[in-house]
Parts: structure tokens; C-alpha cells; sequence
């Protein structure tokens, strides 16, 4: 049974079909890449899988149980975490606060239980050092960190990443793609939308290509690089990750 599966999922904003009769699914144990020019529907994806967004048409289910209807804390309840494209913390508010924050009233945990879900959560984020600096004065890397973190907290069956890699430096995006290896090998599902196509390329076990709404290509990273198609929608913005 897939972990999470949409069903023919659609959603347009007046006249703009945004996602156009979308399905796939995600296998326990998973990453999923998600690739796509900008505009596709990438981050609506995530909006209709979150609830932030309801679909006009179409189901989704997580664990084999429907949640189309469920409101976003409750799909957090359940499980699915997300991080957010422009990192969303509390400035004012430490960034372990941010984390107990998360683990409180995501995952719905008593506060010693949520303390110490932080304090994993930031030793394997590789934020210990930051914990008690608040989170409006991080570096971009650290505040891509605590979005992680604070998904992390919610302590999600399925990670939902939007562009974490983004505006990071190569050395910077390395070495979050390592952090991201070691919570893959800690079993966690994954579904990240990324520009940054080397860096997917390195962790992806399957990629999906969005272009205006629909599902262009899908399968092994490799072979859905290779597609022509796929090709020429990404030239000029990446040539060199598809060559
Ligand atoms: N709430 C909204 N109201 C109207 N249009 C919207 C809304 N949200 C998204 N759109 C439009 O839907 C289209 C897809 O947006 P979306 O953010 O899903 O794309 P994306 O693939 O994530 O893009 P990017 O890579 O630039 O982040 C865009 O044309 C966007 O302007």
C-alpha cells in the first residue's frame, strides 16, 4: 500500500488549471523528487497534500484512509510534515522554542515529551550550537535547518520539502543533502521539490516532472532526465544538471 496516493487531483484558480488531473503515489521508505519550470504547480501539489488548498477534483489518501476533506493539522496529526518554500519560523522566539513549538502543537506532544523531540531533532539537524540564538538571526542555511527542524518535530511519517536547497551555496547545499541522506537512511519518506537538480539527483530514488499542472514525466532519475521532453523544458534554466 503507497503511503500517500492522489487521485486524479485537480485545482484551478479562475480560468488557470493549476494541478490538471494529477496522480501518483509515494511509497514508504521513498524520496520523491519533484522538478518543474517555474509556475508548474510544484508548491500547489504540496498545498492540496497538506490542506492548505482543496482540490476542486479528485481524492488523496494517506495510509490508505481518504483525507481530502481533512484540515491541515489534522493531515499533521496523521503524519505529514512540511517545510515551507520561504522559511516560516518565529523570529522573536529561539530556535529551540521554534522546535518544542512544532513538537507541542504539530504533533500534539506534552511538553517534556516535546523537549525532547527537540533536542533529537536539533542534534540531527545540526543546530545544537544554534539552540538558544533566536531564529530571526540565522544564516540562510540555518534557517533552511530549523524548517527542516521544525517539520521534523511534527515528527512526519512523510517530509514534504519546498526548495529547501534553494539560494544555498554549493558547499551549503552539499551538506544539506548529507543531512537529508541520514534521515532517509533513518526511514523517513520524502517528497522534495527542488531547482536545485544535482542536489536531488543525489538523494531522489524517483523524480516527477510538473509543467503547467500536469505530470509530464516520471520514473528513475536517469531515465527522466534523459527524456527529451523533459530536456527541453528545463533548457536554460539548469543545462548543465541535464546534460
Ligand atoms: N492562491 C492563488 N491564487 C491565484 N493563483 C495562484 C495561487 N496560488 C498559486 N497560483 C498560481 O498558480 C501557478 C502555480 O503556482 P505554484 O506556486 O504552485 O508553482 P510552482 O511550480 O511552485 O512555482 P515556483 O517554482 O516558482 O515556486 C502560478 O501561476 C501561480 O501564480
Amino acid at each position: 500500500m503507497a503511503l500517500l496516493a492522489l487521485h486524479a487531483v485537480s485545482k484551478s484558480y479562475g480560468a488557470l488549471k493549476v494541478t490538471d488531473v494529477v496522480s501518483l503515489s509515494v511509497s514508504e521508505g521513498e524520496t520523491l523528487g519533484i522538478l518543474g519550470p517555474n509556475g508548474a504547480g510544484k508548491t500547489t501539489l504540496f498545498n492540496l497534500i497538506s490542506g492548505d488548498v482543496r482540490p476542486d477534483a479528485g481524492r488523496i489518501e494517506f495510509q490508505g484512509r481518504d483525507m481530502t476533506a481533512l484540515a491541515p493539522h489534522q493531515r499533521c496529526r496523521l503524519g505529514i510534515g512540511r517545510s515551507y518554500q520561504v522559511p516560516q519560523p518565529f523570529g522573536a522566539m529561539t530556535v529551540f522554542e521554534n522546535c518544542v513549538t512544532a513538537a507541542s502543537f504539530g504533533a500534539g506532544l506534552p511538553e517534556h515529551e516535546a523537549y525532547e523531540v527537540a533536542v533529537d531533532v536539533l542534534a540531527r539537524t545540526g543546530l545544537k550550537a544554534q539552540a538558544n540564538q533566536l531564529a530571526g538571526g540565522l544564516t540562510l542555511l540555518n534557517r533552511k535547518r530549523l524548517e527542516l527542524a521544525r517539520a521534523l518535530c511534527t515528527r512526519p511519517k512523510l517530509l514534504l520539502l519546498d526548495e529547501i536547497a534553494g539560494g544555498l551555496t554549493e558547499h551549503e547545499a552539499r551538506q544539506l543533502v548529507d543531512e537529508l541522506k541520514m534521515l532517509k537512511a533513518g526511514g523517513v519518506t520524502m517528497v522534495w521539490i527542488e531547482h536545485v537538480v544535482h542536489a536531488l539527483l543525489a538523494i531522489a530514488d524517483r523524480l516527477v516532472v510538473i509543467n503547467f499542472g500536469a505530470k509530464l514525466a516520471e520514473g528513475k532519475p536517469r531515465a527522466v532526465m534523459a527524456d527529451p521532453e523533459v530536456q527541453r523544458v528545463y533548457m536554460g534554466m539548469e543545462p548543465e544538471a541535464v546534460a
